[in-house]
């Protein structure tokens, strides 16, 4: 899978992508990603990206020049690629759209605003408008980066075998159980009995009732469509 990302910051996207899965699937050529700085595609000795937005307001406003240079750019190549504009206007990005990403695309350009935004103009050249959540950021370079992290760990192999249970559960629609190591007694904090039992049994239902009861706390919006063993435990928590 290929990533292009149009961004006037390269050095955000550049160091993250080092490091971590990400990096290890970039080493393996699992994805590619290429950035490009908006200023490249300026006209002005300036590499001027904003200006003053019509009809007045605070802040300034990116011009939809560079953009459209970069998209054209891009596109002249002529193979497919997925277009999307990180905004917070975007329709909200989940698990299940990083995984319609990861089967439906084989290339996406991910555009990154600053500034207060960017010309409405840019946006009829774009196929999706995506936001990360209900925040403020300062740019779309993080919305990307999260987009990219989330799309790479569900390619086969991204992961090696070393397969998160984050993945698992978030896929089944829940959030994750603790997680424990050594050692065994932190300052009189002790690790659950269970997980020192080796029954894997026990252990697998101690961690569905703890990722529930997170679940029911902290993302009870999760809990739908569950399984009736998983309503059962839901309702001896209840
Ligand atoms: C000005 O550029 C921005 C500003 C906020 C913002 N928020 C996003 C989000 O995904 O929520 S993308 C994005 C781009």
């Amino acid at each position: 899978m290929k990533f292009e990302v149009l961004t006037i910051f390269p050095e955000i996207i550049e160091c993250y992508i080092k490091h971590g899965v990400l990096g290890k699937a970039l080493n393996k050529g699992i994805v590619e990603v290429k950035v490009y700085n908006l200023r490249d595609f300026t006209s002005d000795k300036h590499k001027k990206v904003d200006d003053y937005p019509y009809g007045g307001g605070a802040g300034m406003v990116m011009q939809i020049e560079p953009f459209y240079n970069a998209i054209m750019h891009l596109k002249a190549d002529e193979k497919p690629r997925k277009l999307v504009l990180l905004s917070p206007q975007g329709r909200k990005f989940t698990q299940k759209l990083a995984q319609k990403f990861m089967e439906e695309s084989k290339a996406m350009v991910l555009i990154c605003g600053r500034y207060e935004g960017i010309d409405e103009r840019v946006k009829a050249f774009v196929d999706e408008e995506v936001s990360i959540g209900d925040y403020v950021l300062s740019g779309g370079e993080l919305a990307a980066l999260v987009i990219i992290d989330s799309v790479v760990r569900l390619i086969p192999g991204a992961l090696g075998d070393e397969l998160s249970a984050v993945e698992d559960s978030f896929m089944k629609g829940f959030l994750d159980y603790p997680h424990y190591t050594r050692p065994e007694d932190f300052k009189g904090m002790k690790v659950p009995e269970v997980l020192l039992s080796g029954d894997h049994k026990k252990i697998a239902l101690w961690r569905k009732r703890q990722a529930l009861k997170n679940t029911l706390k902290n993302r009870p919006d999760l809990l739908k469509n569950l399984s009736p063993e998983d309503m059962r435990i839901l309702k001896e928590l209840c």
